[in-house]
């Protein structure tokens, strides 16, 4: 039996890339600013989320950050304030996140193989675990996406009223979202759904999606709400460090 060091085993271990996609606008936010350059806790919220991925027990071997193009230069300016020295590319962002998701994906196109993690740039809070396990169990079920169970009672809209939904049969899908590399690609060439909210949707008429758990502290920041709660939870986190 091979143990966990040996040759077989690590060289049996697909390579994982990262693509991190903040080339949103943030209108939900309304602020002067995108969301993914607000400041959470001192630092932009894209390089906590950067951060999380360069944690090097996850064996990411590349991250691409994708942005709109007119905030390259807000980046790299921000890159030179927080002296960030993650190695990252960085892509043009496309009109949806749809769009940007398949030009981070073509930025890996040399890759003949391995498993691509998409996680949003605006969900600072990811924790290693769950990044860990979302890798893990693509390499084993070829795409599997972190969700979490609703806490609230669920009610669906009817033409006249609404009507409950059972709620222990849903789930609230989170990022990361972990595909084997050449499903990811093969699934971005169909053309674009208004349906597709996610990459799991994007990917699920080719694979069935294996839900693996999240994380109710890995929060999107979308509305003004989310950088507060956030900025908490992450005082929370230093505190417990
Ligand atoms: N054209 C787009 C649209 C969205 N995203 C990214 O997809 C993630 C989820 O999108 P969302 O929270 O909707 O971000 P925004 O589009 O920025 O927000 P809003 O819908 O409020 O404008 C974010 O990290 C966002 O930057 C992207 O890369 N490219
Ligand atoms: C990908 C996502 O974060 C999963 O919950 C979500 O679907 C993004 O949706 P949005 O409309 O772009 O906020």
């Amino acid at each position: 039996m091979a143990s966990a060091a040996s040759p077989l085993t690590s060289s049996s271990t697909p390579p994982r890339y990262a693509i991190l996609v903040a080339g949103g606008s943030g209108t939900r936010m309304g602020a002067d600013r995108p969301k993914q350059f607000l400041n959470l806790l001192g630092e932009p919220v894209l390089l906590h989320t950067l951060r999380r991925f360069a944690q090097p027990e996850l064996g990411i071997e590349q991250c691409v950050v994708v942005l709109p193009a007119e905030q390259f230069a807000t980046w790299e300016q921000l890159c030179r304030e927080f002296s960030i020295s993650i190695p990252h590319a960085v892509v043009a962002g496309g009109e949806t996140r749809w769009a940007s998701v398949r030009r981070g994906l073509a930025y890996l196109a040399e890759q003949p193989a391995g498993l691509v993690a998409v996680h949003d740039g605006v969900r600072p809070l990811v924790s290693a675990a769950v990044i860990e396990q979302t890798y893990a169990a693509a390499a084993t079920h070829g795409a599997a996406v972190a969700a979490v169970a609703p806490k609230d009672s669920v009610r669906g809209l009817a033409q006249q009223g609404s009507y409950a939904l059972d709620r222990s049969r849903l789930r609230l899908v989170q990022t990361p979202q972990c595909f084997e590399l050449q499903l990811l690609w093969r699934a971005y060439q169909l053309p674009e759904l208004p349906t597709f909210t996610d990459d799991a949707s994007v990917v699920e008429d080719l694979q069935p999606i294996y839900l693996v758990p999240g994380d109710y502290r890995n929060l999107k920041i979308t509305t003004p709400e989310d950088l507060i709660v956030a900025e908490a939870l992450l005082r929370a986190e230093l505190g417990a460090g």
